[in-house]
């Protein structure tokens, strides 16, 4: 710990109480193979696998992905070095908006009231697809700006991939989500979390479910997952990517059969931590709801038609609480 734990931190950083344990030990978030999906059988355990883990945890571990270790480590290490350049150097990019193309942000949720206290946490933002012009791009490091365009082409089409295997794994055809993604987007959040002298105070991200379709995250652990009321902490698997389902997943795929879960980022004394998020979307002018062939008298629709835009610029504009984003398409029973 060192000479950090002579600071404290201010009280706008203490976080809210939270009601529900950290339960390490107990739970292990499901791992899902995508590496043999050409032999029958191993597709059917895939997807088997897939389905369960989405309608159950709404987060897996993905292993077999095709994303070569050498860009992922690459891409973690230029992440690290941005995060490591003074202040203002970074400050350049600052944006408080995160539907533009690129830019950095630290707690400028707590200026606009949208989170009940700062969070310690910056993070910097691009479009990766379509890709953002890349002399909009950082500098500094030097490969900043080939490796991230490189991680986000491959983290977009392994995308493309994932929605057909979460198509697949409902009984759907494969290519039937395809359509409903026109103007598909994927942005790439690049999240730090400066060590804390008084990590148990304070949150790095506060609880949330993501807004998007699904997220596919690489991370250091200190991620956590809310699941049977408790949260969970992940423990990244070596060269696996973590997976979770967005609230587009939950609405406009399934009709409430998978789920978007809750999940926050704790922060702690002795090292930074970097994760690297990307958001995989429907364009903004797609019509979101739920597939008509998982609507039936048994299972009528549980949420309303809308925009994605009109969604994404709802969500964004209240506090980041939990799923309260949600909650405002529910139909009324
Ligand atoms: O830092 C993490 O592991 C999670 C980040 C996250 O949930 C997000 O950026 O939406
Ligand atoms: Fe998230």
């Amino acid at each position: 710990m060192g000479s950090l734990s002579f600071f404290k931190i201010p009280g706008e950083f203490h976080r809210a109480p939270d009601p529900h344990p950290w339960k390490d030990l107990d739970h292990e978030v499901p791992v899902v193979d995508i590496s043999n999906l050409e032999e029958t059988d191993s597709r059917e355990r895939a997807l088997q696998a897939l389905r369960d883990a989405c309608e159950s945890w709404g987060f897996f571990q993905l292993l077999g992905h095709g994303i070569p270790r050498e860009l992922s480590d690459e891409m973690m290490e230029v992440a690290y070095k941005f995060f490591d350049l003074p202040a203002q150097d970074k400050l350049v990019y600052y944006s408080d908006n995160v539907l533009d193309e690129v830019g950095f942000a630290t707690n400028f949720e707590v200026s606009k009231s949208r989170r009940p206290s700062a969070t310690w946490q910056e993070f910097f933002f691009q479009m990766c697809s379509p890709p953002c012009d890349p002399s909009k791009l950082p500098e500094n490091p030097a490969s900043y700006r080939n490796v991230s365009t490189s991680y986000g082409a491959e983290i977009t089409a392994l995308a493309r991939r994932l929605l057909e295997l979460f198509s697949e794994s409902l009984g759907l055809e494969g290519s039937e989500l395809a359509g409903r993604f026109e103007g598909e987007l994927m942005s790439m959040r690049l999240n730090h979390y400066p060590p804390c002298p008084e990590p148990q105070l304070t949150i790095g991200i506060q609880p949330h479910s993501d807004i998007n379709a699904f997220t596919i995250l690489q991370q250091v652990e200190g991620l956590q997952v809310l699941h049977d009321g408790a949260w969970v902490t992940l423990k990244p698997l070596p060269g696996a990517l973590v997976v979770n389902i967005g609230d587009q997943l939950q609405v406009i795929l399934s009709n409430d059969k998978f789920k978007s879960v809750e999940h926050r980022g704790v922060v702690n004394a002795e090292r930074a931590r970097v994760s690297i998020a990307c958001f995989y979307s429907p364009g903004l002018g797609a019509r979101i709801g739920p597939i008509p062939e998982l609507v039936n008298e048994e299972c009528p629709a549980k949420f309303k038609e809308s925009l994605y835009g009109e969604y994404a610029k709802a969500s964004l504009s209240m506090e980041l609480n939990r799923k309260s984003a949600l909650s405002t398409l529910k139909v009324d029973v």
